[in-house]
């Protein structure tokens, strides 16, 4: 069973996907003050946990310090619905955009990773919220195998 992360086409296909997304969001009012002072490689650095996340290399927790520093980039950013809606809107367009696969059980796992990972981002970032000490990377599989004919 191919993992996530090779059958979205690997690291090429995410830097693809987060570079894009990230040259769109400073023409988003909702989101463009969140992202107003991104580290320049931050497209690289979401490409990198995500592909982790989805059975590839260990890029993240070993470049970027894993699961605690990226609860730590939310932290106190006061993220609202309203924002996440659109950070999750505008990424699914972005994957239609650069040609991610359309394949009903990609999709419906992709997406469903993006629902669980931008609510607990709202979660982690509101003001006062308790975080977690250090974790395991989470990972993320199909939630329905691949059809392959
Ligand atoms: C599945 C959902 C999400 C994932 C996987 C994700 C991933 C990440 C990662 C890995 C970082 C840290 C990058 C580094 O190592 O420096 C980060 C930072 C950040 N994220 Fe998220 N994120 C998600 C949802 C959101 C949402 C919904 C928002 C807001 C609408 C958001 C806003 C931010 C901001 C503002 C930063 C800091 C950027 C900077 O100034 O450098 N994230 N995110």
């Amino acid at each position: 069973m191919p993992t996530l992360y090779e059958w979205l086409g690997g690291a090429p296909a995410l830097e693809k996907l987060f570079s894009r997304f990230y040259e769109k969001v400073p023409d988003e009012p909702l989101l463009a003050p969140l992202f107003a002072h991104m580290d320049p490689h931050h497209a690289q650095h979401v490409a990198a946990w995500v592909g982790e996340v989805f059975g590839g290399p260990k890029a993240y927790s070993s470049a970027r310090g894993g699961h605690a520093h990226m609860i730590s980039r939310h932290a106190g950013r006061a993220i609202t619905e309203e924002q996440r809606r659109r950070w999750v809107n505008l990424l699914v367009d972005t994957a239609d955009e650069v040609g991610l696969p359309t394949d009903p059980e990609f999709r419906a796992s992709f997406v469903g990773y993006l629902e669980w990972g931008s609510r607990l981002a709202v979660v982690f970032s509101a003001p006062g919220a308790d975080t977690p000490g250090p974790e395991e990377m989470p990972t993320w599989d199909w939630a329905k195998p691949p059809w392959q004919g």
